[in-house]
């Protein structure tokens, strides 16, 4: 049994505080890649069991206490804390700092919200201190055997995480799927929009299984083989893949299959709802994103939902469709709105970047997320091709390779939100991505009435077609125009 005595040697290349799910797994995937790791956790139960059961897998320095764990790590020390986010990450960081030296690195490898890492790297700035936000993506498993990582702060603290990093990291060709985000809170600005899009594509996934089933009458098994096909194609991703696992699932209890003993309300932590936050702050119209963060938001209103239930009633219309075909057109319609999400996820990161001068790497970003993260998937060699191809594109549903995808899927894209407005089964994410779509291709659209009615009743102004200038009409007068440039 290893030895789990507190010790005081300051022997250890990095610390790492908060030993849950995702900081236990990620303490142990250090240690396994030969880094001497400090560890620590508020109940000390948790790091007496961690070194316990695991010791044996690399050398862990157990401490109890946060000055010992402070005084078992090798000055300028690097600290990753992967506590709960919001008040217990604050709380850490106050009983950390005084207990640190100058030049000393604290990384939040929790969900934080990018506006509370801008706020701490400037405290700890002030105490010579660095702070780095850091995204980790991959969830149990993936901190275990390789997240992907997505780093703020100074190059001076990326260069002292760097081998520690890219070590523990998931591997894609041989790259890392972790690089230097950019400073300040690149880092989990980055990983809470990674979190929106998960929103997103998860809305699709469970989109496409209520098209499947309720009007294609496949039963979850089938649609879990159906995944399991798309997820040897174009489609294939984590999240198709353990799609295809749970619908597979049947409850030990009752024999059903386990979707069906679920309670149908989504829950969410946060990162969703804080993405479509600063989406509309930075005017980036992350429909897919939003409608996926509102439709979790509609399941959890259960007395809504009943009482409109028992007005309308819930019954569906029906309508005849060729299984083979309509499993086709979903797929196309998923890959389709699919595209759409990522294209406006990745608007969204060069919005912030720009709105912060972080200069964020779009296709660096799609290449860390190749692998070890939730999103990882066989599409982004695409994107990663796409921003190689061309840096500033203007949008990814412009590049070559996904026009012609889209265009390939627009029929099917249309059939089946059109089906599905028939038979009365939701799809706002992909209803919203095709609208999305429709709009970005328009020529004119209906905006110009907005500007002529806003003129109307606020003397907003507009801009004119045929010339330059900002233009107000008395409408209220004898309806002549002044040039108010
Ligand atoms: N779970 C996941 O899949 C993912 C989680 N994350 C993020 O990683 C972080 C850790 O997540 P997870 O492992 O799920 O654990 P939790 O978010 O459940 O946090 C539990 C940990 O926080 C500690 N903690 C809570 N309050 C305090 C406090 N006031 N002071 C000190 N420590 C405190 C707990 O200590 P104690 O044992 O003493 O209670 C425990 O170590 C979170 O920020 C989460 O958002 C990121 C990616 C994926
Ligand atoms: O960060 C993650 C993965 O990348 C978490 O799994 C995510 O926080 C889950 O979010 P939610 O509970 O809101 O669905």
């Amino acid at each position: 049994m290893a030895d789990t005595t507190s010790t005081t040697d300051a022997r250890a290349t990095i610390g790492l505080t908060g030993l849950a799910v995702m900081g236990r797994n990620l303490a142990r995937n250090i240690a396994r890649q030969g880094h001497t790791i400090a560890v620590h956790n508020r109940t000390t139960e948790k790091m007496t069991s961690l070194v316990e059961q695991f010791g044996d897998e690399g050398d862990f320095v157990p401490t109890e206490t946060l000055e010992e764990f402070v005084a078992a790590i090798e000055r300028p020390r690097a600290i990753v804390i992967m506590v709960k986010a919001g008040a217990p990450t604050d709380a850490v960081i106050d009983e950390l700092v005084p207990l640190l030296d100058p030049d000393d690195i604290v990384v939040d490898a929790g969900n934080a919200h990018y506006d509370d890492t801008v706020r701490r790297e400037a405290a700890l700035a002030e105490k010579d201190l660095h702070f780095v936000g850091m995204g980790v993506s991959g969830g149990e498993e993936g901190a275990l055997n390789g997240p992907s990582i997505m780093p703020g702060g100074s190059e001076h603290a990326w260069e002292r995480l760097r081998p520690v990093l890219t070590s523990i990291a998931a591997e894609v060709d041989g790259t890392p799927c972790t690089t230097h985000v950019g400073p300040g809170a690149a880092g989990h600005f980055v990983k809470m929009v990674h979190n929106g899009i998960e929103y997103a594509d998860m809305q699709l996934i469970a989109e496409s299984y209520d098209l499947l089933r309720t009007v294609g009458g496949l039963e979850p098994a089938e649609i879990s083989q159906v995944f399991r096909e798309w997820n040897d194609g174009d489609l294939e991703s984590f999240l198709i893949d353990i799609t295809a696992d749970v619908l597979a699932h049947t409850d030990g209890d009752t024999g059903a299959p386990f979707v069906d003993v679920v309670r149908d309300a989504a829950e969410q932590k946060g990162t969703g709802r804080w993405t479509v936050q600063s989406a509309l702050d930075l005017g980036v119209p992350v429909t897919g994103i939003a409608e996926a963060t509102f439709a979790r938001s509609i399941s959890g209103h259960t007395e809504q939902r009943a009482a409109a239930a028992q007005t309308f009633g819930s019954d569906l219309a029906r309508v005849e469709v060729d299984r083979d075909t309509f499993v086709d057109q979903v797929r196309a319609a998923l890959y389709a709105s699919k595209v759409v999400a990522y294209a406006q996820g990745f608007d969204q990161i060069k919005a912030g970047s720009e709105e912060n001068d972080w200069d964020v790497d779009l296709g660096d970003m799609a290449t860390i997320w190749r692998g070890g993260c939730i999103i990882r998937a066989q599409f982004l060699n695409r994107i990663v091709d796409a921003y190689a191809e061309r840096a500033d594109l203007p949008s990814l549903l412009v590049d070559p390779y996904f026009a012609d995808a889209v265009r390939d899927g627009l029929e099917a894209w249309r059939e089946v939100v059109a089906t599905a407005a028939r038979v009365g089964v939701p799809t706002p994410a992909f209803a919203s991505s095709l609208a999305y779509f429709d709009a970005l291709r328009r020529d004119r659209l209906p905006a110009a009435l907005i500007q002529g009615l806003r003129d109307n009743f606020g003397a907003h102004t507009y801009g004119r077609t045929d010339r330059e200038g900002t233009f107000h009409t008395l409408w209220a007068g004898d309806l002549s125009e002044e040039d108010q440039s």
